[in-house]
């Protein structure tokens, strides 16, 4: 059980060092390795994905990656940008499938921004395509126009292999779930996206047993705030899957509860909380870990098929939202407001009580 720590930037340190203690207490056996990335790799070694992190992310089972990034990240050219740490090592193991649940906790419900009777009960999942579309596309670039502009350019881009890949992959998580399928893309304008829906309809018929429907991505925006739990998973490409699981994550109370997996053609797999490096309360010790914790979780299951060790995690989790422990993000009058150390330390309380 060999595991790359990633903690990157801003609070990932911090939201990773308390799912660090809840691994220590449920699988003591787990064999880590640290190693920089993002803005923490430019300055150990000049470059946000260095080689030695990437030969590290080859040689493990799997990675517990915390956030990358920095303040000024969207004025900063490609190769220097914290983020291309993170983007180059989906792409360099192939990690296309990108899950992102969005579960509703009961003690939450007051938290999110919609209605209680909306979001009780929630439990979707958005399976984001990592590996291709306008993040990856080529041509990009900058380039000066017949008027002397400059012009700045990406490519929207899906071959019908990269869909089919990731059709399956729906498919197969909605028999493991509720059976129902709905593929998000923009196919009204796009032919990057008439080839999506093509493909998503074609390797459909694969799964007869599975329901496929098709929305246009702004039409999906407003169903998933409209009725949310009309849903169970969700496909989508890279651009609309990185949108649409932010806006997700409100549903749930905060983007701190926001766990992810990134799998691609074995069981290896990256998982990280879906949220960044939040700038602006980093290093304050009140970020919430259990975005974190619950990745961890994710792990524990997919990587490494340790079932019971992922539902103990879980329900830890469970527990201390019972009991009242909420960070600054998940607060509301009457719950005991707890900083980052504190909420990890009541995490591995409830696992030891439940020992
Ligand atoms: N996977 C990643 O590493 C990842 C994901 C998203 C953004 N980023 C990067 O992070 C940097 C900041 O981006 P951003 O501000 O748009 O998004 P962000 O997710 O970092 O923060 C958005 C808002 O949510 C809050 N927030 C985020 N995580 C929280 C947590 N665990 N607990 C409590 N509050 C939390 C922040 O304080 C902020 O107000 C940028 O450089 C961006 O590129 C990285
Ligand atoms: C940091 C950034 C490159 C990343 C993305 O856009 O994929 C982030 O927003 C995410 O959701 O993981
Ligand atoms: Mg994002």
């Amino acid at each position: 059980m060999k595991i790359a720590i990633m903690a990157g930037d801003g609070i990932g340190p911090e939201v990773v060092g308390q799912a660090l203690k809840v691994l220590r207490l449920v699988a003591p056996q787990a064999e880590t390795e640290e190693a920089p990335v993002g803005q923490a790799g430019i300055d150990a070694r000049g470059k946000p994905l260095p080689d030695e992190t990437l030969a590290l992310a080859r040689r493990v089972d799997a990675i517990l990656f915390g956030s990358v990034g920095v303040a000024d990240e969207a004025s900063i050219p490609r190769e220097r940008r914290p983020g291309t740490g993170l983007l180059q090592l989906r792409e360099a193991l192939t990690l296309y499938a990108n899950f992102r649940p969005a579960f509703m906790f009961p003690e939450l419900i007051g938290a999110s921004t919609l209605k209680p009777e909306v979001v009780d009960g929630l439990d979707l999942v958005i399976l984001r395509e990592l590996n291709g579309d306008v993040y990856f596309g080529k041509p990009r670039g900058f380039e000066t126009n017949e008027k002397g502009e400059r012009v700045g350019f990406n490519t929207m881009r899906y071959s019908e292999s990269e869909v089919e890949r990731i059709a399956h992959a729906a498919f197969r998580a909605a028999r493991k779930r509720r059976r129902k399928v709905c593929s998000v893309d923009k196919a009204n304008v796009l032919e990057t996206m008439q080839l999506w829906r093509e493909v998503m309809t074609r390797v459909g018929r694969e799964y007869p047993d599975v329901e496929l429907s098709h929305l246009f991505i702004d039409a999906a925006s407003m169903s998933l705030m409209r009725n949310p739990k009309q849903f169970d998973v969700i496909v989508t490409g890279n651009m609309f899957g990185d949108i649409l699981s932010d806006a997700a994550a409100m549903l749930t109370g905060s983007i701190g509860m926001l766990p992810s997996a990134s799998l691609g053609v074995d069981r290896k797999g990256l998982y990280e909380p879906v949220h960044g490096s939040a700038p602006d309360i980093a290093g304050q010790d009140v970020a919430n870990p259990l975005a974190a914790i619950l990745s961890l979780a994710m792990m524990l299951r997919e990587s490494f098929e340790l079932e019971d060790k992922a539902r103990q995690v879980e329900n830890a989790v469970r527990t201390v939202l019972a009991q009242g422990y909420r960070t600054g993000d998940i607060y509301q009058p009457g719950t005991r407001r707890v900083g980052t150390t504190e909420m990890g330390d009541a995490v591995v309380q409830a696992l030891r009580a439940a020992a």
